[in-house]
């Protein structure tokens, strides 16, 4: 093979021949050196060469390019400006054509920038005027880096034409890969081979889906070679162990500015390691949540990216468009922070969505146990709540939970009583007790799903103990009561998330702008609403839920609903954990003076772990001897 790069003096055919020559392991010629010495010093001089004084020269040019195609190859860089030096150059079945293209503003700067060289920049202008742009071979824009111009070049030459791929076909690669491809991109997908079970599994996609220019991989080398450069590589994988084994057999295959990104629900102190371990390899790695399902994955994902931003570059044009789009319809994307911020924020996601589904499943359960209401009722009084400023897509989803008949049962009835969970609830948690943020009701939505999962303990203890309300608790089934704790404890559930992103940011200084990311998660995300659109302008003007006025104003109205609707609750035998704890929460913010100096005094009293005093300087620390006079 014998590869020309072509184009006008200045356009970086030398040192993109030679980094191509090397990367090809082919020796290097560079055509001026074929000149005669009269045709050097003509182009010394600025006299422009004729026909004539070319004759010779493509003559010679042209039987070193037969021996050089015969034997181990060669890159030359030739100028070949017309197309009739070019039919003389094409003297084997076996030549690549490179054009060099560029504009004539940058091709001067160059060539006034280059010191011992003898071309005459006057003979730019004549090239420029000679130049037949081909139609043909490969043509690179030199606005590029050389090593990248020698990158796309090396795509064409081995057929590489996937821009995005893709690992893991499940629920959300499949739909992300569908949505990618569905934007024009050709996208190249990945599923694991084990033999005897996952086997297949992209070719299926493919074959599900002719419309979409894809191409199916279970070799992950070919998967690899496949691809574009930079490489842009979505990981939708479980989180843990899958994506450190999938990154130790991918970071071989890669090469230097080529970005990875896991898209899975990935802890965010893991997703920092792996981005350091890949910044070591040259590469860059985005940890970034997405939020969508199923559904939302397919027509339009909320999509939070963090790590290497320089990696984000690469990937916005193809993550951007995927993405759904918020009501000034700029997309639900935004570049997160470094490090695993993109992971962090996505966890705190699911910590709300843990809230809201808890608060959602006790307001159910009351109007259900409580009221005696049947699921159609229910789905009524919430259908009457979306106009009440109340929307989400997680109330909408509930009131078509309600209506599913399976049967002459309702769906609901049939499903077992035991909440699952993968992780980020739990994740959240561990994280408010390290970075010291209060997080009652959102821990209370993991304890729940923890507690249901003790089904036969739950069962057997009904059976052997019975709860008595309490007589002459006044009942008032007023659904507009409850809809005001509703909207309370949902407000009071974003504040907490809020509140911990913000903490966590600060501590790591990551900047994360909240107002940016409410507005990422209006659309899109299972925890898009109508207050998030709320909290867009929130988180403008203040730091915190609590000192915004509007929220002030809310908990204003609603606080003794909330409190009235969870005494009766209680009362009636029904643990609703995230509607009290939210009550606790909020009260416990708006007091004074709490009982902590009881604790306090009751540390230094076993332990002489000291207080300090109301009247006293606060770094001055005060023990007691509690036991020496009793008086
Ligand atoms: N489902 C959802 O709503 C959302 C999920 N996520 C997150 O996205 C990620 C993927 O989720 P989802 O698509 O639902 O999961 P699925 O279980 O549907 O798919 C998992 C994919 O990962 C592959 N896989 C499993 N184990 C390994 C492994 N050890 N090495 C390589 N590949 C493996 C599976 O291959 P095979 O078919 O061979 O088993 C499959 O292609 C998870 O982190 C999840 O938490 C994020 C947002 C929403
Ligand atoms: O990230 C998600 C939605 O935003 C996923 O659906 C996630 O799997 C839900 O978490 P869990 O399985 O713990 O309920």
């Amino acid at each position: 093979m014998v590869i020309i790069v072509f184009g006008v003096s200045g356009s970086g055919k030398t040192t993109t021949g030679q980094l191509l020559a090397t990367q090809l392991n082919m020796p290097f010629y560079d055509a001026d050196d074929f000149h005669p010495a009269e045709n050097v010093k003509k182009m010394s001089a600025g006299i422009p060469l004729q026909d004539e004084d070319r004759k010779h020269w493509l003559e010679e040019l042209a039987e070193n390019i037969k021996e050089w195609s015969k034997g181990k190859g060669a890159v030359l860089a030739c100028s070949a400006l017309k197309e009739r030096y070019r039919k003389q150059l094409n003297v084997s079945d076996n030549i690549h054509w490179v054009f060099l293209k560029g504009s004539p503003d940058l091709i001067n700067q160059r060539i006034n920038a280059r010191k011992n060289h003898y071309m005459n920049p006057v003979l730019l202008n004549s090239q420029i005027a000679d130049l037949e742009m081909p139609e043909y071979g490969i043509t690179v824009d030199i606005i590029k880096a050389p090593h990248l111009i020698v990158r796309r070049i090396m795509d064409r030459l081995e057929n590489r034409v996937f821009n995005f791929g893709v690992i893991g076909m499940g629920v959300m690669g499949r739909n992300l890969a569908l949505n990618q491809a569905e934007k024009g991109t050709k996208v190249a997908i990945y599923n694991r081979h084990v033999l005897g079970s996952e086997e297949g599994i992209a070719a299926q996609v493919v074959q599900d889906n002719p419309d979409f220019h894809l191409a199916a991989f279970d070799d992950l080398k070919d998967f690899v070679t496949s691809m574009t450069s930079p490489r842009v590589i979505l990981l939708m994988i479980p989180a843990g162990r899958p994506i450190d084994m999938q990154l130790d057999d991918l970071i071989p295959l890669l090469e230097k500015g080529d970005v990875v990104i896991d898209g899975g629900n990935s802890y965010y102190k893991d997703s920092k390691l792996r981005s350091q371990r890949l910044a070591e390899h040259g590469l860059h790695f985005l940890p970034m949540g997405v939020s969508g399902g199923e559904e939302g994955a397919r027509k339009g994902p909320s999509m939070m990216p963090g790590g290497s931003k320089e990696g984000y570059d690469i990937a916005k044009p193809f993550l951007e468009p995927m993405a759904a789009v918020d009501k000034n319809l700029k997309p639900c994307i935004t570049y997160v922070g470094p490090e695993g911020s993109g992971h962090f924020v996505k966890m705190v996601h699911n910590s709300i969505e843990y809230g809201e589904m808890q608060l959602l499943a006790e307001v159910y359960y009351i109007f259900r146990k409580n009221w005696g209401m049947d699921p159609i009722e229910i789905s009524e009084v919430f259908a009457t709540w979306r106009d009440h400023h109340l929307d989400s897509y997680l109330l909408e989803i509930t009131i078509n939970i309600l209506k599913k008949k399976d049967g002459e049962h309702y769906l609901l009835d049939m499903i077992l009583d035991q909440a699952e969970q993968k992780g980020t609830g739990g994740w959240s948690v561990g994280t408010a007790l390290e970075y010291g943020v209060p997080y009652g009701p959102l821990v209370e939505a993991v304890m729940a799903r923890t507690l249901s999962a003790r089904k036969q303990f739950r069962t057997e203890m009904s059976k052997l103990i019975a709860y008595k309300p309490a007589a002459g608790f006044v009942k008032d089934e007023n659904t507009d009561r409850v809809k005001n704790a509703y909207a309370m404890v949902s407000l009071l559930n974003h504040a907490i998330g809020f509140d911990l992103i913000q903490t966590v940011s600060k501590t790591n200084g990551w900047d994360i702008n909240l107002s940016e990311v409410s507005r990422i998660w209006t659309n899109g995300c299972i925890i898009r609403s109508t207050l998030m659109d709320d909290l867009v302008n929130i988180f403008k003007e203040s730091e915190d839920v609590f000192s915004s006025l509007k929220a002030v104003e809310a908990f204003g109205e609603s606080q003794v609903d909330l409190a009235y609707t969870v005494s009766q609750s209680l009362n009636e035998g029904t643990a609703i954990p995230v509607m009290s704890s939210a009550l606790n929460y909020y009260l416990g913010n708006i007091t004074k003076d709490s009982p902590a100096n009881m604790i306090q005094a009751q540390r230094d009293y076993f332990g002489a772990h000291t207080y300090r005093r109301v009247d006293a300087d606060s770094s001055t620390y005060f023990h007691t001897d509690w036991t020496a006079d009793h008086d």
